[in-house]
């Protein structure tokens, strides 16, 4: 998608002198605030923003993800109404290593914002709030007074710091990188990118001392763009997945500072969820639009999906998936190597969760697609799974790029076992779907188990129903396995834009226009139920053979 508000006129418009003299002036606040967990007061009062020929109305929410950038609008009552969308590069290097251009993250999501508001008819006076959700862990540093980039994005997916993670292991650092963060010592996460950024980069770590340089995961870097390098700030759910960030006391960590080697004084403020970060520049959409709600997007999902109490979980399908159980204000510390993050942060208050994370589910389709060219379509699975013979046991291990939890397997590889002569695109297409609901079970019996553990399955509070969203999830054969494989219900939401909508309402809410928590939980509907129906005796056979399937993989 190409508009007439070119990148470069947005970039341009970032290094104009005058902004440069107050960013001057701003850096000096910001250098006060920076390595405390500064917010601001809740309930802060915005209306006075409202005009006369103005409804201000709407809640924009930016969704800057891993492979595109997406702006959409939403009513009050957090209905979706106008979307646009934008692709941009993915920049691979080396093997293993993956980047972004900040300048196409930053021009993608400039471009989509306006683009969004012009296809609704809408101005900038017509949007009460905005909210920002984004790919996580990936890792962004620029200059503090130009916004420069020092290097390109290194984004979540990049295993390049592979080896600073296995020498930190071996130095027996990753028992206290848990116990602060609840994250595990993996190049996954935004610490070590940091550290590799500053030591390729001769004199950036003095200048990151001295305030020049500033770090930031997306989220931080848009708040930075969209507010002409006002505010430095992020949101406790981003902060969560840096590897730099104490979940217990919800702070920047002296300690994880020191050991990666990050100066502190690079790192943006931490505020609520639902905190206050800025107004956007007014010569951006016309007006100043305040920033309102951000949100990691797998949190911005939980959050969407109204997984508000403990209990409740929820499952993203995408490239890859993502479940998160709220676990309330208890820090479930985990024995199967799931990960302890923050779910989200509201007026102060913590909230936490377990999160399991699968590199492949959709992407195992697309695959199938693009790889084996079996289907045009990702769609076309469903007809040919159904299609399957039932006598066949064809089990697929899509571990094309390792095993993400519980296996945290980075050497292992795909498989499919059980094939015989009478194998065909069918067999290949179930097996294919049937690896999403298998993976997923492996999550949620490990959550189950770290649950029960904390003594939490006593308390009674534990949601045995799954609510689903992402794009795989269209597949009705894929959600129906997952509720057989699970043993319990899957609740597949009426807007699917879950994402979006989470920090939609974030916004909202902080703005005013939207109900609070338990209101806006109570409005969560179900599209559709899918209730289990496989019995036990089969449905605990096929998840053996997964089992035995995984070990196998593990095992070549
Ligand atoms: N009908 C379908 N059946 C199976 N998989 C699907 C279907 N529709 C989309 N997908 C899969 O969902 C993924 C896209 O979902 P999306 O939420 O847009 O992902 P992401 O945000 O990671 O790009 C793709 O990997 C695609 O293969
Ligand atoms: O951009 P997505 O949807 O692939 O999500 C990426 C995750 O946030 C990575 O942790």
């Amino acid at each position: 998608m190409v508009h007439w508000w070119s990148r470069f006129d947005w970039d341009q418009m970032a290094a104009d002198p005058q902004d440069k003299a107050r960013d001057k002036e701003q850096d000096k606040t910001q250098d006060e605030d920076r390595g405390r967990c500064v917010d601001f007061p809740a309930g802060a009062d915005f209306s006075d923003r409202r005009e006369k020929d103005h409804q201000m109305t709407h809640i924009l929410a930016i969704d800057q993800g891993t492979t595109s950038s997406r702006a959409i609008l939403f009513t009050p009552d957090l209905t979706p109404i106008a979307s646009a969308q934008e692709e941009f590069r993915q920049i691979y290097p080396h093997s293993g290593w993956v980047e972004h251009d900040p300048r196409d993250i930053w021009g993608s999501v400039a471009s989509t914002s306006r683009a969004v508001l012009e296809r609704a008819g809408l101005r900038a006076g017509d949007v009460a709030a905005i909210g920002i959700t984004n790919q996580r862990e990936t890792t962004l540093i620029w200059d503090a007074r130009t916004g420069e980039p020092l290097a390109n994005a290194i984004v979540w997916q990049d295993r390049r710091t592979a080896q600073i993670c296995a020498m930190l292991k071996d130095q027996g650092h990753e028992e206290e990188v848990t116990r602060q963060t609840g994250l595990l010592l993996d190049p996954y996460f935004s610490a070590t990118k940091v550290k590799w950024l500053l030591d390729q980069h001769p004199g950036a770590r003095e200048a990151a001392k001295a305030g020049q340089l500033l770090f930031g995961t997306v989220d931080s870097y848009l708040i930075w763009k969209l507010t002409g390098g006002a505010v430095h700030a992020t949101d406790a759910t981003n902060a969560a997945r840096t590897m730099l960030y104490d979940i217990r006391e919800g702070c920047w960590s002296e300690t994880l500072c020191a050991l990666f080697d990050v100066p502190i004084e690079m790192l943006p403020e931490v505020r609520d969820c639902n905190g206050d970060f800025g107004v956007t520049r007014p010569d951006l959409f016309g007006q100043e639009i305040p920033i309102l709600g951000v949100a990691g997007d797998q949190q911005a999902a939980t959050i969407g999906q109204a997984c508000l109490s403990p209990g409740m979980m929820k499952s993203t399908y995408g490239t890859g998936c993502f479940a998160l159980l709220n676990t309330g204000t208890d820090m479930v510390p985990s024995r199967n190597r799931m990960l302890t993050t923050v779910a989200y942060q509201f007026d102060g208050e913590v909230t936490y969760a377990l999160e399991g994370s699968i590199f492949v589910a959709g992407a195992v389709v697309q695959w199938l697609r693009d790889g084996l060219r079996m289907i045009r379509e990702a769609g076309e699975t469903q007809a040919l799974a159904e299609q399957a013979d039932a006598g066949q046991q064809v089990v697929m291990v899509p571990a094309f790029t390792g095993l993400g939890a519980p296996y945290w397997n980075a050497e292992c590889r795909g498989a499919v076992f059980g094939l015989t002569r009478a194998t065909g695109p069918a067999e290949m297409a179930r097996a294919a779907l049937e690896s999403v609901g298998y993976q997923t079970r492996d999550l949620l019996d490990a959550m189950r188990d770290d649950w029960a553990a904390a003594g939490l399955a006593d308390a009674g509070r534990e949601d045995t129903v799954l609510r689903v969203d992402g794009g795989m999830t269209a597949s009705g054969w894929t959600m129906q396995f997952l509720a057989d494989i699970l043993g319990a219900p899957v609740d597949r939401p009426a807007v699917l834009e879950t994402t979006a909508k989470g920090v939609a309402w974030l916004a909202g809410w902080r703005a005013g226009l939207c109900p609070g928590p338990q209101d806006f939980a109570a409005q969560w509907a179900s599209e559709t139920r899918f209730e289990p129906g496989m019995d036990a005796a089969t449905r605990d056979e096929k998840y053996a053979a997964w089992g035995r399937a995984v070990a196998a993989a593990q095992a070549f």
